[in-house]
């Protein structure tokens, strides 16, 4: 699904303007669509109020009231600010609400007369604030939201919940928390985003006539919330007459001593993703162990140091691995050592290394980001050659660019548009709500997944699902699409099978082929 930012909304609102669709027909017809709804979830005698802002948004709002009532609905309004406060078209509605003669007063500035007012109705329509806000709430607004969200009765937010920020899904410090969303034009990022999410119930988008010219911009990079259908239609074809070779071969170097379970893990994962072969390259003295864990693996022990781990002596023999193969998984469990940190950069700096398709966790990103230039040049190379997918979790992230992560949560949009432009990547940014972004500044937000996922080994799991999608040819930039979407998929259908808690790694990349599954069988394609 297309998301639009608030300064992308306005920006098609002026370009229906100029094409001749005013404003004035777009809140009538955003008007419209919100009685709809209400009316749909509302039997005729029940009551509904219509809490109305001084802005658009409040303009929507009066038009609903105006709707409700000639669909002979019980509805009364009221008003935010003094009647002679209101501008232009919410000015023009406000009109016609009064010759409608709909009952209207100014909202009440006390939680008592607020509840009380409140109480009486089945319905309450939020249309005080909608992609207009700007910094903290200011008084009387926080007095609202919270006699809002005290209210028993089903709470409508008109575009967005009132307060909530369009583009990060912050609120400044509360917003409304609405049991409906209908969002007009184009849904907004911050009502799948988290805390976002939380607040906007059930999202609905309407259309409300802006012109098919209006909504295309070709100088932004367009924003997505991934869906199975989409994401369908980016897994590889499995015709009858394939064979292994058909669907690419992955080569994962990964593991230490101790961390053996990572490597086996993104392996594991990646056959469980569809890759044809998966060779599995970690340090010798864990080779036998990784073999005995997933026989369906071919694996290969590389050089090590004396402590167990992958020095920069075992660089040629990763190049001399790749070479026949389609796509290269590095990173998880390889430990944070100097020999090590000397052998990723040394891979990163090899032609042979940026001609492939790779993706790049855990361990190899902490190490980068230690001298951050390195990945810099790579990604310049390698997204110059077949392109480069990172999977940072927020602390990995804040290493990346330098900051916390703090920051990192606080602007995931930003800082996951930020490393995949820095880098020259297609970036993932871990956690609730995963985040994805390539060099050209497009971005998507991944809705699958739970709680349940925030273990250990996820991640890993991940890994091998992107790397399986690269060495089956997809794109960076689809790969890791479709990989966030099924990971997160194959968590929540392990939960529902067993709960959330105490999920395990393993459980979720065998679930991958029946998320696979699901998402073909939604876009009624065979699974
Ligand atoms: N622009 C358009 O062409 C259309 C806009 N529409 C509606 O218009 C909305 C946007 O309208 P506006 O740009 O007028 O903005 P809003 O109506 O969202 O908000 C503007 C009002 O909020 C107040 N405000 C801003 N920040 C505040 C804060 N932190 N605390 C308290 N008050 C604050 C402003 O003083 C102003 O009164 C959309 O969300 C949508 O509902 C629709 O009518 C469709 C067409
Ligand atoms: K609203």
């Amino acid at each position: 699904m297309r998301l639009a930012t608030a300064a992308m909304v306005r920006e098609a609102d002026g370009r229906a303007e100029a094409l001749g669709v005013p404003t004035r027909i777009l809140m009538e017809n955003a008007g419209a669509r919100v009685a709809d709804l209400v009316q749909r979830i509302t039997r005729p005698g029940d009551p509904v109020l219509v809490f109305c802002g001084r802005g658009n948004n409040g303009g929507d709002g009066l038009v609903a009231a105006r709707h409700l009532r000639d669909a002979g609905r019980r509805v009364r309004v009221w008003l935010a600010a003094a009647e002679d406060a209101y501008t232009g078209d919410a000015a023009a509605n406000l009109d016609l609400v009064r010759r409608w003669g709909i009952d209207l007063k100014l909202a009440p500035r006390e939680a008592l007369a607020l509840d009380h007012g409140l109480a009486g109705h089945r319905v309450v329509v939020d249309a005080l604030l909608g992609t207009g806000v700007t910094g903290p709430l200011r008084d009387p607004y926080p007095l609202w939201v919270a006699a809002l969200n005290r209210f028993e009765g089903t709470v409508v937010s008109v575009d967005l919940p009132s307060g909530l920020d369009a583009d990060t899904g912050q609120a400044h410090p509360e917003a409304v928390r609405a049991h409906w969303t209908v969002t007009l034009g184009l849904a907004k990022p911050g009502l799948f985003l988290l805390p976002g999410a939380e607040y906007a119930g059930r999202v609905e988008v309407a259309s409300i006539g802006l012109p098919p010219e209006a909504l295309e911009d070709p100088a932004q990079a367009p924003i997505e919330l991934l869906e199975g259908r989409d994401v369908a239609a980016l897994l590889p074809a499995r015709p009858a007459d394939s064979h292994k070779g058909t669907y690419g071969h992955l080569l994962v170097v990964a593991g230490s001593q101790g961390m053996s379970g990572a490597a086996v893990l993104v392996a594991r994962a990646a056959l469980r993703s569809g890759a044809g072969l998966v060779t599995l390259a970690v340090p010798a003295s864990v080779q036998a162990q990784a073999a005995a864990s997933l026989p369906e693996a071919l694996t290969h022990g590389l050089p090590e140091t004396s402590e167990g781990t992958l020095g920069v002596e075992a660089a040629r023999e990763v190049v001399r691995l790749l070479g026949p193969r389609d796509a290269l998984a590095l990173g998880p469990g390889i430990g944070a050592g100097r020999e090590t940190a000397a052998l990723v950069f040394e891979l990163l700096s090899r032609e042979e290394i940026v001609v492939k398709p790779c993706v790049l966790d855990a361990d190899a990103l902490t190490l980068l980001a230690r001298e951050p230039r390195r990945l810099d040049e790579a990604g310049r190379a390698l997204g110059a050659a077949l392109g480069m997918v990172i999977t940072p979790h927020p602390g990995e992230m804040a290493r990346l660019l330098g900051c916390t992560a703090g920051d990192v949560q606080a602007d995931r949009p930003g800082k996951v548009r930020e490393a995949a432009t820095r880098f020259g990547a297609v970036a993932v940014l871990k956690g609730a709500r995963t985040l994805v972004a390539d060099p050209a500044g497009r971005w998507a937000i991944n809705p699958t997944g739970n709680a349940g996922m925030a273990t250990g080994g996820m991640g890993d799991v991940l890994t091998g699902a992107v790397g399986a999608l690269l060495a089956q040819g997809l794109a960076p930039w689809d790969a890791a699409r479709a990989a966030v979407y099924l990971h997160g998929l194959a968590g929540d259908l392990a939960a529902a099978e067993r709960g959330a808690a105490g999920l395990l790694a393993s459980e979720v990349a065998d679930h991958l082929p029946a998320a696979r599954r699901r998402v073909l069988e939604e876009a009624g394609q065979d699974g």
